[in-house]
């Protein structure tokens, strides 16, 4: 039998749906996750564009598509429409293909890169601005009861000029009921700093190690592989992050997070925005606080510099 990882799904690919005859052509490979794989796809030809998933299994899929069903049905209600969350699930339909079935579900596009290479590529000062941003989407989600549940640097996206957005809605949980999707590192339970009951904190909390994850991945990665399960605790993050330099712009907030002393994400928001409005000297500290274009006009005049006075002593 074929299975999804040995089939080819090259561009230009025509996907149709068994039950709903919408018809997406594959444009490039977006990525793989654990359930399944994504493709950037068009409707129609040259219709408008969409991410599709398709499930290694139907039954893995289907709770992911049943998460997303009952976000979407709860998007009606009045809270979330007025939270600016987009309308997420567009089509849910099975592929047939070489004898068999492939269930797929197809969500809004959303272009960026993931929050790690970004911060990798733009240099750490975008940290600030990203964070804010970031924060605020996850209060919106707060406020209308909900939780997202799998924050993880590669759950979020960021397009040029700090804009960000949240994928893979499959983790979302509403508050009260317990996370059904999450990542270890980023899991309050799994650091024995809290209950996976979904409440705001939760999220806050997962955004303090996804900021540990950006800044200090060594240390976060040694911590993390050290000692008995059992013996994880929050005191171990709180250490890392007294110790490092480069968290130290953000090392009360942080320390605030990992306790749980923030309600929500709206809450924590504002305590950022502080951060934010505090001088220079405290964003010096981090690796890349020197933007890249000031090296460069620096080096620049250094070389005319140079030039000129070769110049001058040889007439
Ligand atoms: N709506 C989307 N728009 C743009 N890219 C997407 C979208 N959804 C997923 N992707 C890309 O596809 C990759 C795989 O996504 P997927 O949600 O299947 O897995 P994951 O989040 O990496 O892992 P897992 O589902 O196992 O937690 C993502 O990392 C992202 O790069």
């Amino acid at each position: 039998m074929t299975t999804l990882s040995e089939a080819s799904f090259p561009p230009g690919t025509v996907i149709t749906g068994k039950w709903n005859r919408s018809r997406y052509t594959i444009r490039k490979l977006l990525g793989r996750g654990a359930n399944g794989v994504v493709f950037l796809v068009q409707r129609g030809e040259n219709g408008k564009h969409y991410a599709l998933k398709m499930g290694f299994d139907p039954v893995d899929l289907q709770s992911e598509i049943n998460v997303l069903k009952s976000f979407q049905l709860q998007r009606n209600h009045e809270a979330l429409r007025q939270s600016g969350i987009p309308s997420y699930l567009k089509d849910v339909d099975d592929y047939a293909v070489r004898g068999r079935e492939i269930p797929f579900y197809v969500m809004r596009y959303v272009q960026g890169e993931a929050l790690h290479h970004f911060i990798r590529r733009q240099g750490a000062d975008w940290t600030l601005l990203v964070g804010l941003r970031l924060l605020q989407k996850l209060g919106q989600l707060h406020q209308a009861g909900w939780v997202f549940g799998d924050l993880k640097p590669q759950n979020v996206l960021v397009s040029d000029y700090g804009h960000v957005e949240l994928i893979d809605y499959g983790g979302v949980t509403s508050i009260g009921r317990s996370v059904k999707q999450f990542t270890e590192w980023y899991d309050r339970g799994y650091w024995n700093a809290g209950s996976r009951t979904a409440d705001a904190s939760y999220d806050v909390f997962a955004f303090a190690l996804l900021l540990i994850h950006i800044m200090e991945a060594d240390a976060l990665k040694a911590l993390a592989a050290d000692g008995l399960p059992q013996l994880r605790n929050v005191n171990q993050l709180v250490r890392l992050v007294e110790r490092s330099e480069r968290l130290a712009p953000f090392r009360h907030w942080i320390i605030r997070a990992l306790r749980g002393q923030f309600q929500d994400a709206g809450v924590a928001a504002k305590a950022w925005k502080e951060l934010m409005e505090r001088p220079v000297p405290m964003r010096s500290r981090s690796r890349s606080g020197t933007p890249r274009w000031l090296i460069n006009a620096f080096a620049l005049s250094v070389i005319l510099l140079i030039g000129v006075l070769i110049y001058a002593l040889r007439f």
